[in-house]
């Protein structure tokens, strides 16, 4: 693969570029695998970073990520609009356009939007959007605004991802659960994996799951989550313990609404850039049969994106 760039952007202080020449995973993914959780920036020359944006990457190409597909073993990509582009939704759309049908797109979208951009989008390959509470990421949008929002999409079949952490949940709860659509948690509800799994925290997010049939989880980003460790790097098969029970947990109990996706490029990493080939190994960590796997990788992202060829 190629290096990562930087355009007429300066990149945040400190910031990871993502991990060049990732290894060949030993997993070997099942058939049509789809990587259900995955970003591209920019380039920024080509699609500015939005003004509103709290951090500023590295690019990362739609190219390059095609190229990291084919290199893992995937089949097709889920491109989930990165906040640093606000709701400028051209560098993901552009992406999903030239993946000649590999690849479809969560959007983020403003209530001004009109009913024939949506139609746009839909068209283009867009199947969600995003709502983010993570407050070092965005600025704060009115409920009343994304309700009325989820309303609209709904009506496309369209589904509602949601990303927040694990101590917001309780306030956002009402809200969650009054959305009409199929409900997409993104990285488990970012648990604190320091506390018990057994815990009254990561009880609330079960219970979330099990008394709301809409609600699906991605049990995705364990090199966020992980505070023991060890990284996904040099070699290492046996990553991210503490992440295992959570993520197990989930996919163990609701085998037929997990998904799971690299997450590249990684944005806002602090610690570590993990080697992408590392992460599939992962997988089996959480999904340890070839039932769950299927399900986690083929089976459940194919039936919330690509339903026509279900
Ligand atoms: O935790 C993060 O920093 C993060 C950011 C974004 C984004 O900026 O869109 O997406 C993610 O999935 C995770």
């Amino acid at each position: 693969m190629s290096k990562p760039t930087t355009g007429p952007f300066e990149k945040t202080a400190g910031w990871l570029d993502w991990y060049a020449g990732p290894s060949k995973p030993r997993f070997a993914l099942p058939a049509g695998a789809v990587d259900a959780h995955c970003h591209v920036f920019g380039p920024g020359a080509e699609f500015p970073y939005a003004p509103e944006r709290k951090y500023t990457p590295c690019d990362a190409s739609k190219a390059q990520l095609f190229a990291l597909r084919d290199h893992l073993g995937f089949a097709r990509n889920v491109i989930v609009q990165a906040t640093c582009h606000g709701a400028d939704n051209r560098a993901m759309v552009d992406a999903c356009q030239a993946s000649g049908g590999k690849a479809r797109g969560v959007a983020t979208v403003k209530r001004s939007i009109s009913d024939a951009e949506l139609q746009a989008l839909h068209d283009a390959g867009v199947r969600g959007v995003r709502f983010n509470f993570v407050k070092r990421l965005v600025d704060f949008t009115p409920k009343d605004e994304l309700m009325e929002i989820a309303g609209r999409i709904a009506k496309l079949n369209w589904h509602v991802v949601i990303y927040f952490e694990a101590v917001d949940l309780p306030e956002l709860w009402d809200f969650f659960t009054a959305l009409p659509t199929t409900v997409v948690v993104d990285h488990m509800g970012r648990p604190d994996v320091s506390k018990p799994v057994d815990g009254p925290e990561f009880a609330l997010f079960e219970k979330f799951m099990r008394e709301h049939s809409n609600v699906w989880s991605k049990v995705s980003c364990p090199e966020r989550l992980s505070v023991a460790g060890p990284k996904a790097l040099n070699g290492e098969q046996n990553a991210y313990q503490d992440v295992v029970p959570f993520a197990r947990r989930i996919v163990e109990q609701f085998p037929d609404r997990v998904l799971w996706g690299t997450d590249w490029p990684h944005p806002n990493l602090k610690d570590h850039m993990p080697d992408d080939g590392l992460l599939v190994d992962f997988i089996p960590q959480i999904a340890p049969t070839a039932e769950l796997q299927k399900k986690l990788l083929v089976d459940n992202p194919m039936r919330l994106y690509w339903p026509e060829e279900v």
